[in-house]
């Protein structure tokens, strides 16, 4: 059996149906399952195919599952005391984190000084980001790409450098079938155009 064949006791979805179907969940709809080990490496893979010049794979995954999910939502209980946040709001989001059934943290383990630089780096950090919530999606779950804030805690506990980044933190897991309805996506004509030499021409598909 092929990766891609591979699903949840199904195949998996076709490739195309895939990319236009696909659409984020917020965290509060994501349950219980998520991908298992194999699926997992499935999803790790697909991240390992993302464009990247120079072949310098510049990126770092960090699966957080299980207790690491409890674990985690610690250190962001730690982060956000000292702020100006109430009690009630700061109980929310730290027990919005451990509910959450499984994190993937998206790093940009950049190679300094390199012929390719840094913000290429990123980009295929990016990319690999994009390509894991493409496998998630095929593979019948569900996830949403947020953003990290650059903080000490954080950074130690990934293993990153300073010159590191986090581009997106993914929360995974299986949607909650009964409130989910098809995103609704704008035309690509709107923002595409045809070269002429006589200048751009609105895509109209002639
Ligand atoms: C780099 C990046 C960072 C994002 N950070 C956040 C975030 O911190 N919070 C948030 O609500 N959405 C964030 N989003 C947007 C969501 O992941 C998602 O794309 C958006 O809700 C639209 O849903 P869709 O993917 O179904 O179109 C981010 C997207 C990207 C590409």
């Amino acid at each position: 059996m092929s990766l891609i064949e591979k699903g949840r006791g199904r195949p998996a979805m076709d490739a195309i149906e895939a990319l236009l179907t696909r659409r984020s969940y917020v965290r509060s709809l994501l349950r219980h399952p998520v991908p298992g080990d194999e699926e997992l490496e499935t999803i790790l893979q697909a991240a390992m195919s993302a464009p990247d010049h120079g072949n310098l794979k510049p990126w770092r995954f960090v699966v957080v599952r299980g207790q690491g999910m409890g674990d985690l939502s610690e250190v962001v209980r730690e982060i956000y005391s000292s702020r100006d946040i109430s009690d009630a709001d700061l109980r929310a989001f730290v027990e919005e984190i451990a509910d959450t059934p499984m994190m993937i943290f998206v790093c940009a383990e950049v190679v300094s000084g390199h012929r390719i630089p840094v913000l290429e780096q990123q980009m295929s950090a990016a990319a690999a980001c994009q390509q894991m919530l493409l496998a998630i999606h095929a593979l019948g779950y569900g996830a949403i790409w947020h953003t990290v804030e650059q903080h000490p805690l954080v950074w130690r506990q990934l293993g990153l450098a300073e010159k590191d980044s986090v581009v997106g933190v993914l929360s995974v897991g299986t949607p909650e079938p009964v409130k989910i309805r098809p995103r609704k996506r704008r035309s690509f004509t709107s923002v595409t155009w045809e070269w002429e030499a006589a200048g751009l021409r609105p895509w109209d598909g002639g």
